[in-house]
């Protein structure tokens, strides 16, 4: 990026059906793996993709949702949502179109928003809509950065469900960025923990949420448990004496 080099000697391999969490500190370059995956930042190396024939899948193949960032666009929801066809739309949105976006709405809850202005909208509700719009096109690769920050419980288990359930149906390759350890561990089906643009771990979630390398990573004491449902869990305990003082943020 510029003359910084953000992500080193990065090799990892992304599998059809299967949900991928990149995890790691704050600046650490987990979204800037999903824009090189993207090709929205220079890189060296190769970032590829094959279809099943193992040709290479073309570019709208992908989908990519951004960080969530509160947006003034004066569009309809519907409108936004339709953006996600944008390859295969032409001067006149079909009325198979319309019904399209207004499915992908019911599915995630949100068909009562869809004349409503996508500026007016709260921070979870723009979320969601964005989800809705990256999920329309049915992408072969779905790369989702943070899709949960601003939601709630309830909405957090939605989306992480509609994630883990479209990739296993239409054998996608999705990677999201996430920080809720515990989320990662219950929905996805890989880890990769990044630390200072490298790959420090990566695996099941049980081979790569262990105290060790938490502590490590994160500079947090923690606790790696199991629930009564044996999915892993981790807990805080406290700040190790090496991260520095609570009140110096970043
Ligand atoms: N446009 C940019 N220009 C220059 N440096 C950038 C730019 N975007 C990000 N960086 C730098 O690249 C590094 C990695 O940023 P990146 O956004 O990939 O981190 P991240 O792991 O996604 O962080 P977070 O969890 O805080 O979202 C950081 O040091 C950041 O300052």
């Amino acid at each position: 990026m510029g003359r910084k080099t953000v992500l080193e000697q990065i090799d990892a391999t992304f599998k059809a059906g299967e949900f991928t969490a990149i995890l790691g500190p704050n600046g650490t370059g987990k979204t800037t793996l999903l824009k090189a995956m993207m090709g929205l930042v220079p890189h060296t190396g190769k970032v590829r993709a094959y279809d099943e024939s193992g040709g290479p899948l073309s570019r709208t193949a992908y989908s990519y949702l951004c960080q969530l960032n509160k947006s003034s666009s004066e569009l309809t929801v519907i409108e936004v949502v339709l953006l996600g066809l944008v390859h295969q739309l032409s001067w006149r949105i079909t009325a198979a179109q319309e019904q399209q976006a207004e499915t992908m709405l019911q599915e995630l809850g949100l068909l009562h928003l869809a004349t409503r202005s996508f500026a007016h909208l709260s921070g979870g509700q723009q979320q969601l809509v964005s989800l809705a719009q990256a999920l329309i096109g049915r992408p072969e690769v779905l790369l989702l950065d943070e899709p949960t920050s601003a939601l709630d419980l309830k909405h957090q288990v939605q989306v992480l469900e509609l994630a883990r359930d479209y990739t296993r149906q239409h054998q996608c390759i999705t990677v999201a960025v996430l920080h809720d350890l515990s989320m990662a561990a219950r929905y996805c089906d890989r880890l990769l923990l990044l630390d200072q643009g490298r790959v420090q771990r990566e695996g099941s979630p049980n081979d790569v949420l262990n105290n060790e390398t938490l502590s490590r990573v994160y500079q947090v004491e923690v606790d790696v448990g199991y629930c009564s449902q044996g999915h892993t869990y981790v807990t805080p305990i406290r700040l190790l004496p090496s991260a520095g003082s609570s009140k110096q943020i970043i």
